[in-house]
């Protein structure tokens, strides 16, 4: 399987390069050069499998011959051993037709543990046999940097640097990124957002000489592998409910367009998904976007659900490829126009293309805790504020088809807001009861390219992909 940049400029890659790549040369996102296809016989047979064994059959053919099927096979089941959960994504009923899909059982409680646990082992992989090193410099609103420093802390071949926006993470989330203990992980608390980090991280990848020298990866969804491994829940949720013979629509609280897109992929390839909606918080860009035709970046509004307090939408870029079938000179165009001015309008038919396939919705803070205080009354089911956001969301667009809302972090990651939206306090399970007494260790820094770049050069333990003298 080779890769194309969604800015039509950087090289054709084949799966392993993608992954060590990272962000694309001409800053474009990597995406297949085709979508493989699964039967409906296929896609029926997944219902009552074992997780890691639809997860090697939807993987497999992103990854081609680039690792052995065996080699594959033996990372997968590794990665969703570390689940404690037996269905590794188990579907909870919450209504007639509605269900969540709990995404929220890995190490970090949160969905980014799907993708990241098998990232980590197929990235080692790949660089074992290249015999080289990486340094992985990530972005964070709060639940990719302890995700990724669990899959990487102690690696052998990459060192990890994490930006998380100061004071704007819950402190569950601090703490998972700040008590790791390993020699090879840097969290950093940048004086910013999200939006901020993000952008540091594109431009760290768009200077060539930095990126050469420090043999530069990225683990943030902007990484191709990412959003394959989000694929495979959207297959087992629609299976274990009847797919393909029965109708299924997704609700995703989106920020940076890396889960929904994953269900977009999951219907490309076959799976007769009836609606993909986006669910915001009020940082709803992107719901303005569907509404209007016009992504307008303002200023970013810190809320209870600060994993999706995101304006620039990264995987959004992905889709317009997508819906202008494959126009990487109108996304260069469009790219440009956003970071020049802040915004861009969609062309009139691929607003429509997105359209056909998507719906948008939008949930402020009171109706968020509203939300968890009622779900949470009715249901005696205890959401996450971000979970909430897209329950609250999939209720007004409940029709025929069963509706699945993602769950995407566990509630306990955001014991505050829970307990102020309900009254109620989330316990973190037994495996992270220490997390509050552990010592922190982090660095602060300003929102500044240079000093992050000199910060980065001096702990990087790669030069040029090898090991630094
Ligand atoms: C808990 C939680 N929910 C939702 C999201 C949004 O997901 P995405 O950025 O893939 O749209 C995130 C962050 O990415 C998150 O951490
Ligand atoms: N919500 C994310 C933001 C980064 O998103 P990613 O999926 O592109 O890594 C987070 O919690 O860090």
């Amino acid at each position: 399987m080779d890769y194309v940049s969604t800015r039509g400029e950087a090289p054709r890659l084949g799966f392993a390069d993608t992954l060590l790549t990272g962000l694309a040369a001409d800053g474009g996102l990597y995406v297949p050069s085709e979508w493989p296809q699964l039967s409906k016989e296929t896609i029926r047979g997944f219902a009552g499998r074992p997780y890691s064994e639809v997860a090697f059959e939807v993987m497999a053919p992103f990854v081609g011959d680039d690792i052995p099927a065996a080699d594959l096979k033996r990372m997968i089941d590794e990665a969703y051993a570390t689940f404690p959960h037996p269905a590794v994504a188990p579907l909870v009923q919450l209504g007639a037709n509605h269900f969540v899909l709990e995404l929220f059982h890995g190490p970090t409680l949160a969905f980014k543990d799907v993708a990241m646990q098998l990232i980590a082992r197929l990235m080692d992989h790949a660089l074992t046999e290249r015999g080289r090193r990486a340094t992985i410099v990530g972005a964070t609103s709060g639940d990719t940097g302890g995700a990724a420093i669990a899959a990487f802390a102690h690696s052998e071949r990459a060192d990890l640097f994490i930006l998380f926006p100061h004071g704007r993470v819950s402190p569950v989330q601090q703490r998972q990124m700040t008590t790791s203990g390993a020699g090879n992980v840097h969290a950093v608390a940048v004086d910013g957002t999200f939006d901020d980090c993000q952008a540091l991280v594109k431009a760290m990848f768009n200077d060539r000489r930095f990126r050469d020298e420090v043999a530069l990866s990225g683990v943030n969804s902007i990484n191709w592998g990412r959003i394959m491994a989000q694929i495979v829940y959207y297959f087992t949720a629609a299976a274990s409910l009847g797919a393909p013979d029965r109708k299924v629509s997704f609700t995703v609280p989106t920020g940076n367009f890396g889960d929904i897109f994953a269900g977009f992929v999951a219907k490309r390839m076959g799976l007769p998904i009836e609606r993909l909606i986006i669910a915001t918080n009020a940082n709803d860009i992107l719901d303005r976007t569907m509404k209007s035709g016009r992504y307008e970046t303002s200023g970013v509004e810190a809320t209870m659900s600060p994993s999706m307090d995101i304006q620039v939408s990264s995987n959004f870029e992905r889709l317009i490829f997508e819906a202008a079938g494959r126009d990487g000179d109108l996304v260069r165009r469009l790219m440009a126009q956003l970071s020049q001015s802040g915004s861009f309008n969609l062309p009139e038919d691929v607003a429509a293309t997105i359209r056909a396939e998507f719906d948008a919705g939008r949930t402020g803070e009171d109706e968020t805790a509203e939300t968890i205080r009622t779900v949470l009354d009715g249901q005696a089911y205890l959401l996450d504020p971000h979970t909430a956001v897209g329950v609250r969301v999939a209720e007004s667009h409940l029709g025929d088809a069963a509706m699945v809302t993602l769950g995407t972090a566990h509630p306990a990651k955001f014991p505050d807001s829970v307990k102020k939206a309900c009254g109620k306090s989330p316990e973190l399970p037994p495996s992270h009861s220490d997390l509050m007494q552990k010592s922190e260790s982090f660095d602060r820094i300003a929102n500044d390219l240079g000093q992050l770049q000199d910060y980065v050069r001096r702990r990087s333990r790669a030069k040029n992909g090898a090991e630094a003298a």
